[in-house]
């Protein structure tokens, strides 16, 4: 069975529907972009993903042997306190909180994954600086290499490249490429950057409120959707 499957599900707030009957899946090793506007749900659906919000219709089932605890999450940006006093390897080990549950320590194997994920990530020789220290695309390589000591399956990125600039977009965006290529873990990106999306995914959702497109990526060049989304003068949609 895929890793996510999404049936029918409906999600809203106080009675208020904002994601209206959407089917979806995620499959191993797929690299799903989730593009739409503001406000077309796709933070909602990121908490009922992460099991934090229940769907007031359908059901969203998780395969393969994954387990909610197992997705390595990393939020939007303004969610995450980049001002903590924090070496850069406490902040990565913190990935493994998860998978530590009642151990008081941390066993050698969670210490090796957090310097094979900072070693991947290129951060190696950063261990001991402050969090706080580094520029804005260092924080993300960190966040990003916290959330891959969480998981060996899935990540969900929520908009990860927000406030970063053209050239670290470019990098970090390849980086995920790769981790999804070479460590064969299936990524799940939040973006509003239509043109990466074609790019990059393997399959995208276009979501507005309920999926005006789901299909692989190349379909999505070929559909009327992706036609008028991708061959305006941008190819972002608002943010
Ligand atoms: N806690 C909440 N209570 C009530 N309504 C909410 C809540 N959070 C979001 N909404 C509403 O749900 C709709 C979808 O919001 P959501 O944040 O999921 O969209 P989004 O696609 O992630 O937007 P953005 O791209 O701006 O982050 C919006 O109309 C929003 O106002």
């Amino acid at each position: 069975m895929a890793l996510i499957r999404c049936e029918n599900v409906s999600i809203g707030y106080e009675g208020q529907t904002v994601v209206h009957d959407l089917s979806f899946e995620v499959g191993e090793n797929d690299y799903l972009y989730i593009v739409g506007e503001n406000g077309s749900g796709k933070s909602t659906l990121v908490k009922s993903l992460l099991g934090l919000k229940a769907p007031s219709k359908g059901k969203i089932e998780l395969g393969d042997g994954l387990k909610l605890r197992e997705i390595g999450y990393l939020p939007q940006q303004q969610d995450v306190r980049k001002d903590f006093p924090a070496s850069v390897y406490e902040v990565v080990q913190s990935g493994n909180l998860g998978s530590r549950g009642f151990r008081p320590f941390y066993t050698a194997a969670d210490k090796k994954r957090v310097r094979e994920n900072m070693e991947l990530l290129g951060i190696r020789d950063l261990e001991k600086q402050c969090f706080c220290d580094l520029s804005g695309g260092q924080k993300q390589r960190v966040l990003l290499a916290r959330s891959l000591c969480a998981t060996k399956k899935l990540l969900l990125l929520d908009e990860p490249v927000t406030g970063l600039d053209p050239i670290v977009t470019q990098e970090f965006y390849q980086l995920i490429y790769q981790i999804n290529k070479e460590s064969k873990i299936a990524v799940v990106m939040v973006s509003h950057d239509i043109e990466s999306a074609v790019k990059y995914a393997s399959h995208i959702l276009h979501l507005q409120e309920t999926a005006l497109f789901f299909g692989t990526a190349e379909e999505y060049k070929k559909s009327e959707i992706g036609k008028e989304f991708l061959g305006g003068q941008s190819a972002c949609l608002k943010n």
